[in-house]
């Protein structure tokens, strides 16, 4: 029986919106933050889809992305499991800086190959190869067997704790993993066979705003 996997990044937050790096720290979505999760939810609620169960991380901007998710498809009440193992990359020594003043500092590639790259971790900070070292066992024991069981399962979390994981879904090399930018709030929706591969991927809505 084959399942469905839906990944939605958390709406535009406080520090999207000033542009300083977030990772672990936790600010909560602006009004543009929620209306992106409310369109997600919308294009969600469109195909109908009712889910099993909602995983989220343990900060406040994917958690209620999560909810207003739930809320608008008539699930308000459904099990949400809560778990740092999908928090954004810890982004160390970045978190609260300005993205424009690092780039005026560090230059522009160097901060682009601290963003994206899958293997060079931010000072003090996670790369997406670390990020992916406790995003895919999560995944492996906590998300996916419920897909397996052909369950519909709902994960809001975070720009780079999902690229760790598209980068496995979509078989996506280290190259091809730096040109992988997420918009925020919209749904991608994996049907996965039961071998757990992908059959199918469908994105509700536009990414090409994404940077
Ligand atoms: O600051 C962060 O935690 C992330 C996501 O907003 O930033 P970036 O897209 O630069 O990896």
């Amino acid at each position: 029986m084959s399942g469905t996997l839906v990944l939605v990044r958390h709406g535009q937050s406080e520090w999207n919106l000033k542009n300083l790096f977030t990772g672990w720290k936790d600010p909560d979505l602006t009004d543009q933050g929620r209306a992106e999760a409310l369109a997600g939810a919308k294009a969600l609620a469109e195909t109908g889809i009712k889910f099993d169960i909602a995983f989220t991380s343990n900060l406040i901007r994917a958690q209620n992305t999560c909810q207003i998710i739930l809320d608008e498809i008539g699930q308000s009440d459904l099990e949400t499991v809560k778990d740092e193992a999908i928090n954004e990359r810890d982004y160390g020594d970045l978190a609260g800086l300005n993205k424009d003043d690092a780039r005026k500092k560090w230059g522009e590639e160097q901060v682009h190959i601290w963003r994206r790259s899958y293997d060079v971790p931010p000072p003090g900070g996670e790369s997406l190869k670390d990020t992916g070292a406790r995003v895919w066992p999560y995944y492996l024991t906590d998300i996916l067997p419920r897909v397996l069981r052909g369950e519909k399962v709902l994960v809001a979390a975070h720009g780079n704790s999902l690229r760790a994981l598209i980068m496995i879904l979509d078989r996506m090399s280290k190259e091809e993993i730096l040109k992988l930018n997420l918009a925020t709030g919209v749904p991608i929706v994996y049907t996965l066979n039961p071998d757990s591969t992908v059959a199918d991927k469908a994105v509700l809505g536009d990414m090409s705003s994404a940077h």
